[in-house]
């Protein structure tokens, strides 16, 4: 059962993560970037916010079997480039970065940026 409907048995189901992540019933300010959104904490505006709902590596037994090195991997990755590099972005360059599409997965356009090494 699906918000109070059933649901043959053998149907895929799939969750559109466009939809969640822009959704005003899981999201304080859905369309706006607020990365400390996931900090959470009482005193947070976004305390309310649906955490729970973004389920990149899907639900079930059946889930990313590689999440927890697929997390490392992301925070290493990202820890690294912020560390060494400033990234600007090129938003000529880039267009109109709200115009994508996603299905199952995104079809990601380029997202051009200026990298330059952090000065120390
Ligand atoms: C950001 C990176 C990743 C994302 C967003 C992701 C997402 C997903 C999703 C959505 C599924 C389908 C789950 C389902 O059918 O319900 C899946 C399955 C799977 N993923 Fe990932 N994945 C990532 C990285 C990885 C990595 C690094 C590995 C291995 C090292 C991995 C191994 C697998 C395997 C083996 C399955 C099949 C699990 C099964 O059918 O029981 N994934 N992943």
């Amino acid at each position: 059962m699906v918000l109070g409907k059933w649901v043959p048995e053998g149907t895929t189901l799939l969750v559109h993560h466009t939809s969640v992540s822009r959704s005003p019933a899981a999201w304080t300010d859905p369309d706006c970037y607020v990365p400390e959104r996931w900090l959470g904490g009482a005193e947070s505006e976004y305390r309310d916010d649906r955490r729970d709902w973004h389920q990149p590596f899907s639900y079930g037994p059946r889930n990313c079997l590689g999440q927890n090195m697929a997390w490392h991997e992301m925070r290493l990755v990202a820890a690294s480039i912020l560390y060494h590099f400033d990234v600007e972005l090129c938003e000529r360059e880039t267009g109109d970065w709200l115009d994508q599409k996603c299905w199952i997965v995104w079809d990601r356009k380029p997202l051009i940026c200026r990298v330059r090494p952090v000065a120390r």
